[in-house]
């Protein structure tokens, strides 16, 4: 199989494209702007500054994954060349080793420049690098933020030694439970004592436990712990499980050759009651271990193996280890002595590159509880518990095989250690492209214990910082540019920046040092109480004064030493109750002056208490209003309920409305449809017998209509002594005596005439009479027909009758009448004498051909006084077009025959003499 190494040792962009160096030009840009240059000429390639591309305007709330550089010093001075080199406070240059795989490979990379937010070079101390890296994530983690911070690098690069250190300089995990403890001092909640105690409730969040509670686990761990101190005398755990231990970390014991940090945060909340709680876990070979825990004895095989955790989400869609030990920790000293248990379990090994090569990523989670104290400062606030977490994780080193010359469970532990690092690789690669893009692809989280565990800061909130470890030595070339690659990449990741927990709940600040106050004032009180009471002084009684001899030499002076007594005795007194009385009075003063401060505490605790009263009387009048809001909003929420039921019954109903009518539409529709097609049976069969009984109607009519034309003919013929031998007969059977000139036929040009509806040129005129009746007109005149001339007489007056819509054809052929009338318009009156009667028609037919009807006839009175007329005489002047040739000769007779019935009616009119003429 081939070595883990050798696959990771070549991927050679950070941004995780594969670059074929022989392919590329001398001098290669890579995207991340870094000057490489390839050739195979070794030389001073000079190198210029790298032209970076402008970068990316943050996005708002996000930050980037912060990466420090820190390269460890060779371990000896002969070791070797080396291919880093610092540039700047934030650069190193990486060249090219001669035994590296690029340059095997032909490609060489002489020289390439990779930044960061810091380097850290061989000589920095441990402090310089625990202030720039750590010491913030330590403030964030005070204030209420989540932070993580991981060394990455190859084997025996200083990942341990930059996270755990020496004793006598220490690294960055002892230095921030210095900070913790040094700044939290005395705001910690005591452990099991007070009722501010909070407690884990396994399930990645915490409670607050009653006192009683606590002090019950507290005798609990007691017991425990003396029973543990009895099996100590067993083999200890670490032998037992099989495990190496670092012997170094015995050296943490002794507590007396540690130094410690000095730092702290300020501004905390000092009315906040805060608790440490750590955890400790390493991933092995995939599985997840507590390193805190206590195995259980056995006596057969001593202590049982430790067994691996799982992983669970909480309710805050937190990741976290299911069943980790976690230990409150009240000083630096208990801190460090759980630090120091877990990493004496911590799997270690010795490998040709690491006499103590860390086989396993360590994780060490520092949990900082706080939660605001209540208005008195005695108790917290249960619902205001704020968690954040700093995880500190040394992850183990990427190594190849061929480079430790490891074996066995070493090889094993190497390829899982080598895939957890690809795999977290894999994970910020996916994820940055994701934020580059904006695409939302699956970040592979899970796949893996150690990414599944960190899930929550790149998705989540917080800080993440990483410090990049660098053994300069140029064996380790081809590892460390991938280590470079890797730092470049996590560079680019941002993660969502966490804002900082407010606690300011509007309680009065102090109150802790009130709590104080007040407790100090009741020992004071309880002193006082104790204190013995002064008793009444009384001098000794006089002594006697009696003299009872002469002589008697004592009394006197007795008296006197006495008084003297009395007097020293007095003047002791005095001073002593001057002195008293001093104390007294500054004793007084004392408590005046704490009286005052009181009074005006009080008083500021009354202007507090009133600006309260006054929010609540605000807020009760708020809740009143908002109360009274909700009650007419319940009223008009159960009226519009009660609305909006009667309308889904009125719905209901309309709907089922609805559906019977458009079933009784259905129905009437198929009804009328068969009645329907009934009445068009009926209809059909009506109108084939009102046909029949039209044709016959009109036949009749015919009929009726030839009879009658028949006896004007015949009225005609007997009244008229100019009768034509040959009568000419129209389709109606009606005759008429033809005066005029017959057979007509004008050739020649005659001026056009120009009827309304006539368009096109009229190129041919014939004038003809018209025949009626169908018959033919006849080509000349029979022989024995006599032709009736047309009178000449110049006495004769006749009536010209033109309707306004006739025209003057401009016809050659005019009838020749000499005294003449003119009227448009026909009355009774213009029928004074005049003889004869003369009716222009004009008629266009659909040809476009001119017809012009010249009606003559005879003006008779009657015998009623009236007048009427004989019409006796009909000749047609015809306009017609040249395109007419074809026009068959019967047709004329057609028009004619149409317009007889209207020269019946106009003749009716005229002979009537009554009405107007059209
Ligand atoms: N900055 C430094 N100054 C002095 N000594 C250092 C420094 N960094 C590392 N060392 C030494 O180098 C050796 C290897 O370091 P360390 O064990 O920390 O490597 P590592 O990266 O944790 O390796 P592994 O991944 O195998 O556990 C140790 O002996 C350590 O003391």
């Amino acid at each position: 199989m081939r070595p883990r190494q050798d696959v990771i040792g070549a991927p050679p962009c950070s941004c995780g494209s594969v670059l074929d160096h022989r392919s590329l030009p001398p001098v290669f840009e890579s995207r991340h702007g870094h000057i490489r240059r390839y050739g195979r000429t070794p030389g001073t390639a000079k190198r210029t500054a790298p032209k970076r591309p402008a970068p990316k305007p943050p996005v708002k709330g996000t930050e980037p994954v912060e990466v420090y550089c820190r390269i460890r010093p060779l371990d000896s001075p002969t070791d070797g060349p080396r291919c880093v080199k610092i540039a700047g406070a934030d650069g190193v240059i990486l060249t090219v080793a001669e035994n590296s795989h690029a340059a095997r490979n032909g490609g060489l990379l002489r020289e390439t420049k990779y930044t960061f937010r810091q380097v850290f070079d061989e000589l920095c101390p441990q402090k310089a690098v625990f202030e720039q890296v750590a010491l913030p994530l330590v403030e964030d983690v005070l204030h209420g933020k989540n932070a993580l911070l991981f060394a990455y690098g190859i084997t025996s690069s200083g990942k341990t030694y930059t996270m755990m250190g020496e004793p006598h300089d220490p690294g960055i995990l002892p230095r921030c439970l210095d900070v913790i403890f040094n700044s939290i001092g005395e705001l910690q909640a005591k452990k099991y004592v007070g009722t501010h105690v909070f407690k884990p409730d396994k399930m990645n969040g915490f409670e607050v436990q009653s006192e009683a509670d606590a002090m019950l686990e507290r005798q609990e761990r007691d017991v425990l712990s003396k029973l543990n101190n009895n099996n100590a005398k067993t083999p200890s755990s670490r032998h037992a499980a099989g495990f190496a231990n670092r012997e170094r970390a015995d050296d943490h014991n002794n507590s007396n050759n540690r130094r410690r940090d000095r730092s702290r945060v300020a501004d905390l909340e000092e009315d906040n009651s805060y608790s440490v709680f750590l955890s400790y876990v390493e991933i092995y070979n995939k599985y997840i271990y507590d390193l805190l825990e206590e195995l259980e004895y056995d006596p057969i095989t001593v202590y049982k193996p430790p067994t691996s955790k799982g992983l669970r989400e909480d309710n805050n869609h937190n990741m976290y280890v299911n069943g980790v030990v976690e230990v409150e920790v009240k000083s630096t000293e208990e801190a460090y002595e759980v630090m120091e248990r877990g990493q004496r379990k911590r799997r270690v090994a010795a490998t040709s590159l690491n006499a103590e090569s860390s086989r396993s990523h360590s994780v060490l989670n520092i949990r900082i509880v706080q939660a605001p104290l209540d208005n008195m400062g005695q108790e917290v606030l249960k619902d205001k518990i704020c968690v954040s977490q700093l995880s500190l994780v040394d992850l183990a080193g990427s190594e190849r095989a061929a480079r430790t010359g490891n074996q066995g469970d070493r090889i094993r532990e190497a390829g899982n250690i080598n895939n957890a690092l690809m795999h977290l690789r894999t994970c910020l690669e996916v994820l940055r492209e994701n934020q580059r893009t904006g695409e939302s692809k699956y970040v592979p989280y899970r796949y893996d214990r150690m990414t599944h565990l960190f899930k929550n800061y790149f998705d989540g909130e917080g800080k993440v910082r990483m410090v990049v470890c660098i053994n300069p030595s140029a064996k380790e070339y081809d590892e460390t540019v991938n280590v470079m690659k890797f730092a470049m990449m996590t560079q680019e990741v941002q993660v969502a920046r966490s804002e900082r927990k407010e606690f300011d709940l509007g309680l009065i600040h102090g109150r802790r040092q009130l709590k104080d106050k007040l407790r100090e004032d009741a020992e004071k009180a309880t002193v006082e109480a104790t204190r013995p009471q002064p008793t009444i002084f009384s001098f000794a009684p006089f002594p006697a004064i009696e003299v009872l001899q002469y002589d008697d030499g004592h009394m006197l002076p007795n008296l006197a030493r006495y008084l003297q007594d009395r007097i020293n005795q007095r003047r002791h007194l005095v001073e002593d109750f001057s002195q008293d009385e001093a104390a007294f009075r500054a004793h007084l003063v004392d408590i005046e002056r704490e009286h005052n401060n009181f009074k005006i505490r009080v008083q500021e605790q009354e202007d507090v208490i009133k600006s309260k009263d006054c929010d609540i009387a605000r807020l009760e009048k708020k809740i009143r209003n908002l109360e009274r809001a909700h009650e007419s909003l319940t009223r008009k929420t159960n009226s519009l309920e009660r609305a909006k039921n009667s309308l889904e019954r009125e719905v209901g109903e309309r709907e089922w409305q609805l559906q019977m009518t458009v079933t009784e539409k259905n129905r009437l529709e198929q009804d009328n449809r068969q009645r329907l097609t009934r009445m068009e049976r009926n209809c059909n069969k009506r109108i084939e017998e009102s046909k029949l009984k039209v044709n016959e109607d009109a036949m009749a009519r015919l009929k009726s209509h030839e009879s009658r034309l028949a006896k004007v003919r015949n009225l005609l013929e007997s009244d008229t002594e100019s009768v034509l031998s040959t009568p000419l007969t129209t389709r109606s059977g009606s005759r008429y005596m033809a005066k005029s000139e017959t057979d007509l036929t004008l050739t020649g040009k005659t001026p056009v005439p120009t009827p309304r509806n006539v368009q096109r040129p009229l190129t041919r005129q014939t004038a003809t009479r018209t025949p009626r009746g169908g018959v033919p007109p006849p080509t000349k005149p029979k022989p024995n027909v006599k032709l009736h001339r047309r009178s000449k007489s110049s006495h004769e007056v006749y009536l010209a009758h033109k309707p306004k819509e006739t025209v003057d054809p401009r016809s050659i052929l005019t009838p020749s009448v000499k005294k003449t009338r003119s009227v448009t318009r026909l009355e009774s009156k213009d029928m004074r004498g005049v003889d004869k009667y003369l009716l222009t028609c004009m008629d266009v037919d659909s040809e476009g051909d001119v017809a012009t009807k010249l009606y003559k006839g005879d003006v008779y009175r009657t015998s009623t006084g009236g007048k009427s007329v004989v019409l006796n005489d009909v000749e047609v002047i015809k306009h017609k077009s040249p395109g007419d040739k074809k026009r068959k000769s019967n047709e004329y007779y057609d028009d004619d025959l149409e317009n007889s019935s209207e020269v019946e009616d106009r003749c009716r009119i005229a002979v009537e003499g009554h009405g107007h003429m059209k």
